[in-house]
């Protein structure tokens, strides 16, 4: 009976409570239809108003927006979220946005342009209205100088931004667009990376990090300038690629994220300048470890333990090296007190290593017949390149990269003496850089090669050792 009672009175307060928020959902969605509207053809600053007076017009309704508040700091810690959405909102730079932040360190190429306090704009992703706004409070806080022990007042700034949508789009927003603003900023900030140069010791560079003094990179060499077989280019690049995006694939083999090249060849023939196009391409520092300032394994290990994830580990005249062995070899402690080849390797096959990711050693010799079998084993070292002589393809990479010249009644000669002679790009690269007109340039250039061949003598000597340098190639 008391159920039957009260049943018609539930069911009506149901059906009225039902009525009023379909009622209520209604009002929402025309008053997110009408901000939708407002956001596209009202200017900014007045968009506000004019949606807090139509929402009016219905009352207290609660609110359909959802804000999320993304403070810069997180206790003492730096909030990703922040840095990552002020980055992002950088380049979503609206005509609306009315005062900007710039900034450059004298080391900086570009300006950094940021959003000022105040400022609001709105992005839109998949269909999704969003508003992004950015904050600034100021408190003043006493602070303790412990030295004088005298209290002080100082003024802290309180940064945040804070991003409104729909309710409705809440679980997007969490599960599609924050990750997307974290995965594009990670990509913005790679493209503005500074490469630096990292090397042992301070040398009055402007960043130290441990052991490692460094300085902005800004060698020229790229890919583009460097006169170098173009197959071999090719698939160095492609190797590089496939490097970079095989995160996954070395996770599930489980082998350490890490692949290791071998450069060889004469000196003057591009090595370096490959190092330096192999760091500008995939904008990875480069740390150059001089193996002679070293003493132990330990220090080695402490060394290479102290590098960046995404990085060159660069060790040049790796032949010049080679007392590595003989100290091995002489029975002292084979373990950490002595700088040993093994300790060296145990690095490369990644037992050091394991605690990095995204690595790239390069080792550089001008005689590969001298280097320790064990350094060359398979496996050891993931690539082999062959730096050699200039070729006329490489000749024609060099002519344009100094002269932007692609033809001249010159090249055939030039190029017939380059077959003939054992030149190496940077003998080459010196003649083209003498002048600025390119007959002048070229006409020296062929002087120098006759010279040379003329001061052979031997024509065929050259080419027999152009031959067995090219024998070591694999
Ligand atoms: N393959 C090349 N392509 C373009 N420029 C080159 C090439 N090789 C050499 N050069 C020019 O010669 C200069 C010296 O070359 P680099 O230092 O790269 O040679 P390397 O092989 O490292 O010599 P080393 O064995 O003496 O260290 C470079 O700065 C560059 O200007
Ligand atoms: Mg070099």
């Amino acid at each position: 009976m008391f159920s039957l009672t009260s049943m018609p009175s539930t069911t009506s307060v149901l059906s009225t409570y039902t009525t009023f928020a379909a009622a209520a959902m209604l009002i929402r969605t025309v008053i997110n239809e009408v901000q939708t509207i407002v956001s596209q053809f009202i200017p900014q600053k007045y968009q506000e108003k004019v949606i807090a007076k139509f929402s009016g017009l219905f009352g207290n309704l609660p609110s359909s927006q959802m804000t999320l508040i993304i403070d810069e700091r997180n206790g003492l810690s730096i909030n990703e979220i922040y840095q990552a959405s002020e980055l992002y909102l950088s380049t979503r730079i609206t005509p609306s946005i009315d005062q900007l932040k710039v900034s450059k360190t004298p080391r900086q190429n570009n300006f950094s342009v940021t959003i000022n306090k105040g400022e609001k704009l709105i992005d839109e992703f998949e269909g999704m209205q969003l508003r992004w706004e950015f904050y600034c409070t100021e408190t003043k806080q006493a602070t303790m100088d412990y030295e004088s022990y005298c209290s002080s007042t100082e003024v802290v700034e309180h940064k945040s931004i804070q991003l409104s949508f729909p309710k409705k789009y809440r679980e997007n927003v969490l599960g599609t667009y924050l990750p997307y603003v974290v995965e594009r900023s990670k990509a913005i900030a790679e493209e503005n990376k500074v490469v630096r140069l990292y090397a042992l010791g301070s040398f009055g560079g402007d960043c130290t990090v441990g052991p490692w003094g460094s300085v902005v990179f800004d060698h020229p060499s790229t890919f583009d300038t460097l006169a170098m077989d173009p197959t071999l280019k090719n698939e160095l690049i492609d190797d590089l690629d496939r490097f970079v995006k095989r995160k996954e694939f070395y996770g599930r083999v489980g082998k350490p994220w890490k692949r290791g090249y071998l450069l060889y060849g004469p000196p003057g023939t591009g090595k370096s300048s490959l190092i330096a196009a192999m760091a500008n391409y995939l904008k990875f520092d480069i740390y150059d470890l001089e193996l002679t300032y070293l003493h132990s394994n330990s220090e080695l290990r402490r060394l290479l333990v102290s590098t960046a994830n995404r990085s060159i580990i660069v060790i040049e005249d790796i032949d010049c090296s080679i007392e590595l062995k003989d100290r091995q070899v002489r029975g002292a402690n084979p373990n950490d007190s002595q700088l040993t080849l093994s300790g060296l390797l145990n690095f490369i096959d990644g037992l050091w290593s394991s605690c990095g990711d995204e690595r790239i050693i390069v080792f550089t010799t001008n005689y590969k017949d001298k280097l320790d079998p064990a350094l060359l084993r398979p496996g050891r070292m993931d690539m082999h390149i062959h730096m050699s002589y200039c070729t006329p393809c490489g000749f024609r990479i060099l002519a344009y990269n100094y002269l932007r010249v692609k033809t001249h009644h010159l090249f055939n000669e030039i190029e017939e003496f380059i077959t003939e002679v054992n030149a190496t790009p940077a003998e080459v690269a010196e003649q083209l850089m003498k002048s600025e007109e390119t007959n002048v340039a070229l006409g020296g250039l062929v002087a120098f090669l006759k010279k040379k061949k003329e001061m052979n003598c031997n024509g065929e000597a050259n080419v027999q050792e152009r031959k067995e340098d090219d024998e070591q190639e694999e």
